[in-house]
Formats: C-alpha cells, sequence, structure tokens
C-alpha cells in the first residue's frame, strides 16, 4: 500500500487520470458480459442491444488506449524523475553514511531498484482494470445465485490463502536474490576497473571468475529459478483451481444447492471470462513483489523517492572574505565490522588563519585525509566543533562553510565539464591554467569544457589543479598532490605554485611526504595514529 501512495504521488493528476480510465475501461469490460449472457437468453435481439453492444465495446476500448498510454507516461516520468531524486538524497546525504553505504549498493538502488519500482506501474493500471472487472462480473454473480456464490468464494478463497504463503516465501528469495546483485555489481565493478591486474595474472583471472564472479551469479541464477519455479506454480495452481470451481459448480453443487440451467450458463460463462482477468492479477503480484523488495531496500538505506519539501533551496554564495578556522576537541571513529576493530582520529585542536601555508604530514594510516575531511566539513565531528570566525557551524551553515575549500584529494574525480564555474572568461582563464601546468599541448577547453581527460596519472593530477585553481576558494588543500609529479613539477608546484596562493591571500594546507620542500611552508602539523604529535615551524624539523 506504502508502494502504491508513493507510485501516485509521484504525478497524482495524471496517476488519479490513468485510474479513472482504467476503472471506466473495467465497467465497460464488465457490462460487455453482462450484455451478451442476456443476449444469449433471449429469443430475439433488437437492433438496440447490438448498438448498445457497439457502443460498450467502442467506449472500453478508447478508455483502454487512454489509460495505456496514460501509464507509459507515468512509468517512465516516474524513473526518470526517482533517479533524480536519487541523485539529489545522495549528493544530500552525509558523506560519512555514504562511504558505509559503498558505490556498489548506490549504484544498484540507482540502477536497478528505481526501474524495478517503475515497473510496478506497468501492472498496476492493468489490475485496477481487471479487479473491477472481476467485482462487477463477481457482483452479477452473486445477484444470479447468492447461495453458489458463496459456496464459490470460499473455494476460491482457500486458492488465494495458499497463493499468498508462496509469495510470501517468494519475497524473502528475492530479498536475498537483492543482496547478492549487489555483490555481482561490486564484482562487475572490480572487473572493469581491475583489467590489468586480471590480465597480468592468469591465475588470479582464473580464480576471480571461479570464485568471486561464478559462484555470487550463480546463486543469483539459482535463486531467481527457484523463484520462478515457485510463481509458475502458483499461476498453474491458480489456473487449475478455477476449473476445480467450475467443477464443482456443474458436477457438486447443483446436488445441494437450487438453481436452473440459465444460472449455470451464466457462472460458466462469467468465469471463463473472468478467468484471464484473475490470472492477469495474480501475474502482476510477482513484478509488485519485486518492486517491494527493492523500495524497501531503497528505504533501508534511508534515501527517499519523493521530495519532502521543495528542492529549490538557495545555493550558498562563496566565501568571500575570513580570517580563522578552528577545530576544538574534534573526533571521528571509524567502526571496521569486519576486523571489529575501530580508528580514533582525534580529539583535535587546530587553528587556521588566513593567508598561511601549513604541511600536514605524519605515516601511512595516521589520519591525514581523514583530518581534512573533517576540516572541510564533510565529516561531521562525532565530538567538538568547527568555528569560522569564532562562529560555530552548524547543520544550517554547513553547506555555506564547506564553500570556503577547494580541495584535491589524493582519489580526485575529474569532470570533463567545468560545472558550476560562473566566469564569463571561463575559457581564456582556464588556457592560461593550462598553459602554466604545461597541459596546453594536450588538452584543449572549449564552451567549458575539457577535450580529454585521458591522460597520465600526473597529468590528471595537474588537471585537478586546474579546477582548484578555477574554483578560486579562500582555503586550498593538497592531498598528496605532488606525489606523482616528476621532480621538476614538483619543485614547481612548492617553490612557485604555493607561494602565488598565498601572495593572493589564499590559505593551503598540504597533505605530503616531501620533505625536502618543508621549508616552503609556515608550519608543520604531524600526526600520529590519529593524535596530534607535534606542531612545528619549519626550521625547528
Ligand atoms: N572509509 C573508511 N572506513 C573505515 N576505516 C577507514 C576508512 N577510511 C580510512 N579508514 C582508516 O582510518 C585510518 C586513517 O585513514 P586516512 O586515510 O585518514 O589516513 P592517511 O594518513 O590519509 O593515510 P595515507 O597516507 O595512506 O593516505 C586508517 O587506519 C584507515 O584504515
Amino acid at each position: 500500500m506504502r508502494l502504491l501512495s508513493y507510485l501516485l504521488r509521484s504525478s497524482p493528476y495524471i496517476a488519479v487520470l490513468a485510474m479513472l480510465t482504467a476503472f471506466i475501461s473495467g465497467i465497460g469490460n464488465a457490462s460487455l458480459i453482462t450484455l451478451i449472457h442476456t443476449a444469449l437468453n433471449t429469443d430475439e435481439i433488437s437492433s438496440q442491444s447490438a448498438w448498445k453492444f457497439m457502443v460498450l465495446v467502442c467506449f472500453a476500448l478508447t478508455t483502454a488506449i487512454i489509460s495505456q498510454i496514460l501509464l507509459s507516461y507515468l512509468y517512465r516520468k516516474a524513473v526518470f524523475d526517482w533517479q533524480l531524486q536519487l541523485s539529489r538524497e545522495i549528493l544530500k546525504a552525509p558523506l560519512r553514511e555514504l562511504e558505509e553505504i559503498g558505490s556498489a549498493d548506490l549504484l544498484t538502488a540507482l540502477v536497478k531498484d528505481v526501474t524495478s519500482v517503475g515497473s510496478s506501474l506497468l501492472p498496476i493500471l492493468p489490475l485496477c482494470t481487471n479487479v473491477v472487472i472481476v467485482l462487477v462480473c463477481f457482483s452479477y454473480l452473486f445477484w444470479l445465485s447468492w447461495q453458489l456464490f458463496v459456496a464459490m468464494a470460499v473455494c476460491m478463497l482457500i486458492g488465494a490463502l495458499s497463493y499468498k504463503l508462496v509469495l510470501f516465501k517468494g519475497h524473502e528469495i528475492l530479498k536475498l536474490a537483492r543482496e547478492e546483485s549487489k555483490q555481482l555489481i561490486e564484482y562487475f565493478r572490480l572487473l572493469t576497473g581491475g583489467l590489468k591486474e586480471l590480465k597480468l595474472h592468469s591465475h588470479r583471472r582464473q580464480a576471480f571468475l571461479d570464485k568471486n564472479l561464478e559462484p555470487t551469479a550463480a546463486s543469483i541464477q539459482r535463486r531467481f529459478f527457484k523463484w520462478s519455479v515457485m510463481h509458475s506454480l502458483t499461476q498453474t495452481w491458480a489456473k487449475f483451481l478455477l476449473f476445480f470451481v467450475m467443477g464443482l459448480i456443474i458436477f457438486i453443487f447443483p446436488k445441494y444447492i437450487k438453481f436452473d440451467a440459465e444460472i449455470l450458463t451464466g457462472y460458466i460463462l462469467t468465469l471463463l471470462y473472468v478467468r484471464a482477468m484473475l490470472f492477469s492479477i495474480m501475474g502482476a503480484m510477482p513484478t509488485l513483489t519485486k518492486a517491494n523488495v527493492a523500495f524497501e531496500k531503497i528505504e533501508a538505506l534511508g534515501l527517499k523517492l519523493i521530495p519532502e519539501t521543495s528542492q529549490q533551496s538557495k545555493l550558498p554564495d562563496a566565501i568571500e572574505s575570513w580570517q580563522s578556522v578552528e577545530l576544538v576537541n574534534v573526533t571521528h571513529t571509524y567502526y571496521r565490522e569486519k576486523e571489529d576493530s575501530t580508528f580514533t582520529l582525534g580529539p583535535i585542536d587546530l587553528k587556521f588563519t588566513s593567508g598561511e601555508i601549513v604541511f600536514l604530514v605524519g605515516g601511512n594510516g595516521s589520519g591525514k585525509t581523514t583530518l581534512a575531511k573533517l576540516i572541510t566539513g564533510l565529516y561531521l565531528p562525532e565530538t567538538g566543533n568547527l568555528y569560522i570566525d569564532g562562529k560555530k557551524v552548524v547543520d544550517n551553515s554547513r553547506e555555506h562553510y564547506r564553500q570556503l575549500f577547494a580541495v584535491v584529494f589524493a582519489d580526485f574525480q575529474l569532470f570533463e565539464d567545468l560545472l558550476g564555474l560562473e566566469n564569463p572568461h571561463l575559457d581564456i582563464h582556464a588556457q592560461e591554467y593550462l598553459t602554466k601546468l604545461q597541459l596546453n599541448h594536450k588538452v584543449q577547453i572549449q564552451d567549458g569544457k575539457l577535450s580529454t581527460t585521458a591522460l597520465s596519472r600526473g597529468q590528471r593530477q595537474r588537471l585537478a589543479l586546474l579546477t582548484a585553481y578555477l574554483e578560486d576558494r579562500p582555503f586550498y588543500i593538497f592531498d598528496e598532490w605532488a606525489s606523482n609529479q616528476d621532480p621538476m613539477f614538483t619543485k614547481i608546484f612548492y617553490t612557485q605554485f604555493l607561494p602565488e596562493l598565498k601572495a593572493r591571500g589564499k590559505t593551503i594546507l598540504v597533505i605530503t611526504h616531501d620533505d625536502k620542500y618543508f621549508d616552503w611552508c609556515d608550519r608543520i602539523i604531524k600526526l600520529d595514529h590519529g593524535q596530534i604529535t607535534t606542531k612545528l615551524k619549519p626550521v625547528a624539523l
């Protein structure tokens, strides 16, 4: 029911119209069978009845076509809307939560689950029509003989209960298959991302196929097969149930309930007609079950398909002037479920002032990147607070606070389109930076779009730097930016780029292992196992 309300809320007017036409079409269809039965039992068929029949056929046909067109529109629009809405929700959710969910689950939700939920729309409207037809036909049967109807209904109810039981079991199987589909997507991601490693090592490749990919794919296939068998069994059972009921009506019930031949033909004719509708109602159940599983999964991720309030909140402006950013008693803890261990960063007390260059050093895994995520407001501190110019950063101001930073993370992502950079001279500025970064012979820029990002890792890092330059934010953070640069460019970075940025009044935090250039900063902060062990001037190090 909750799924249905979501489906209807995505385009309420169209949905109501589509349902209305589906209902009307259902009434038209059901009226046809009563008209046929009456005509069969009339000696002389009047021309008025023939006209009535023709009009009813046209009416049922037109409403069915309209409802189908509306349905296709509704389906396409719903999937489109939900994919956009889920993307917004993902961008809105806290980074740490998203990291814990993992990209495989998010991708499955965006690509597979949304389509599954949307596909439930396809049988829903025909379902409405068929439910109406079945209800009208059953009312007709009740009107013909209520005693016969009650006897028939009891038999059908027993059949429906057994069907429901199997459907419930199927729901559990589909849930497990959904979890494994997520794992399969993760393996596909490894396959496409690890082509070099898999091609070079034949034993690893074989083991990857035999031990990872194949068992998961086979298990999903087994579960879906089990589900299909259960589905086919219930469908076949449902078909024979109706024949069984007809057999009871023809051979058994007449011994106990009195009714004439006209009622009997009415029952058989109507049941034969209703049979197709009942099958289609039952046929829709697996799709609805699949949609329900996908819907539950999206909800379990904490993502909403329908926006709760208007999406058009004003985007925060960039911060132009500031004096200090301060972290007071800030901590962050990772919990690693598989190893049942934790890593805690902090408590951290740090202050950055406008226009200084700070180097952040420390061994692998000491918490440097985590600290950068806390400073930029990407991670929410578990304890303690961030302050900008003495003002606490709270939930309402966090988005605004984040506009202070331009960051090149070690696992940066390049966008070919230089998005969100409102600058009438963007191409000219970008071209200047491309020359400065010695990329002008490799990459061109036109209408804010880079001609390519298919470059070496070091060159891609330079492109990431280009984006950061163009963002022109007051606070720059570089996470081991120079690690893939040649010695000459590393030198240019520390001895030219950083001082130039500082001269423009920027604050720069550089996560680095390049001790050769430690003299080129104002301060050095050292992290060890999540704790700040040293805050020094470079000369003293
Ligand atoms: N997403 C995560 N989930 C769980 N633990 C994590 C996660 N990211 C990092 N950690 C753990 O937190 C610790 C600090 O990681 P972090 O990436 O901040 O260190 P780092 O100093 O930047 O390391 P490196 O120099 O290798 O980049 C590490 O022990 C790491 O295992």
